[in-house]
């Protein structure tokens, strides 16, 4: 007989991984988010979306938020973007309060956000412009983002003769250029087929492991915030406020192959139960609507 397939703890860590954390924490913190809470009043009433969130993003590290729908992933970055305000507590960024935006904070969308009527070059030369930068620098320093995120040759293209993936890569190279403190990327990859989000993945590993950048991501997918974060911020909703934070103790560098290694399905099972916590939802049954015969039915 053979034994039974037991999962370790989520919480179980290789000396490396642990090596790899306290690294990480004796290194300064790139953000402070201190009590910060959100309401919105709509005609229905008050809506609490975030309420008392504590958190630290240390330098270099890379975080997903991930949560049930409508637990204020969202609301958190556009918050922390500097792009909505809290009602409640501060935020604050290598020490200093975040009150608006700013080109110390870099954003990537689901949407792809290029200007369609500028070329690559052009749409990663804009940000750079308008921090009052101009000539052959600017032009240089496009062009080695260009090169970063492997997009070399496409320069004078537009953005309609890219595909979903080049186009989130340029949105990448654009948002770097202005050399952001923290990065925040909101579902990024969410409108990408399977395999173009698998390569994206891999390319932002990529990414981040050679420029020096933090990166806070939201996403839906499990599997994505394991393979790419050091810690996932589990929030749950109604209201918004942390479940758990997650050091995912997956080593690193991160291959595909991983993600059946048992500290990846361990962590997984864990965000699972986090996030589709059992007889939450109560199974309905669906009516049927029968087009077939009774002897075509299937299970
Ligand atoms: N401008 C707004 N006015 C009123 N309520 C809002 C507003 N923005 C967000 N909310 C509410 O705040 C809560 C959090 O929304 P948010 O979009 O941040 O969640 P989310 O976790 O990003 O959701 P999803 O996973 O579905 O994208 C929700 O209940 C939402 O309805």
């Amino acid at each position: 007989m053979s034994e039974e397939f037991k999962l370790p703890s989520y919480r179980e860590q290789s000396p490396k991984v642990a090596e790899r954390f306290r690294k990480m924490y004796s290194r300064p913190v790139k953000m402070e988010i201190k009590g910060l809470s959100k309401t919105f009043q709509t005609s229905k009433g008050t809506t609490t979306a975030l309420k008392g969130i504590d958190f630290s993003i240390y330098h270099r590290e890379f975080v997903s938020v991930i949560g049930p729908s409508g637990c204020g992933k969202s609301t958190l970055i556009r918050m922390l973007a500097g792009l909505d305000f809290p009602t409640g507590g501060e935020a604050l960024l290598e020490g200093k309060p975040v009150t608006g935006p700013g080109s110390d904070r870099g954003m990537v969308f689901q949407g792809y956000t290029l200007f369609p009527w500028l070329t690559v070059k052009k749409n990663v030369m804009f940000g750079l412009e308008l921090s009052g930068k101009s000539g052959s620098a600017v032009e240089s320093e496009a062009r080695s983002w260009i090169n970063i995120v492997g997009l070399s040759g496409f320069e004078d293209s537009y953005p309609s003769q890219l595909s979903g993936g080049m186009k989130q890569r340029v949105a990448i190279a654009r948002a770097l250029a202005n050399n952001p403190r923290i990065l925040f990327m909101d579902e990024p990859f969410g409108a990408l087929d399977a395999q173009t989000r698998s390569q994206m993945q891999a390319y932002l590993l990529q990414i981040w492991k050679n420029v020096d950048v933090t990166i806070m991501f939201v996403t839906h997918d499990l599997d994505e915030a394991i393979y790419l974060s050091d810690r996932i911020l589990v929030l749950k909703a109604n209201p918004g406020e942390v479940n758990e934070v997650i050091e995912v103790p997956v080593p690193r560098p991160r291959t595909p192959e991983q993600f059946i290694s048992p500290e990846f399905l361990a962590t997984r099972k864990r965000l699972e139960e986090l996030i589709h916590p059992k007889g939450a939802q109560e199974e309905k049954e669906l009516p049927v609507v029968r087009m077939v015969g009774a002897e075509d039915e299937v299970e």
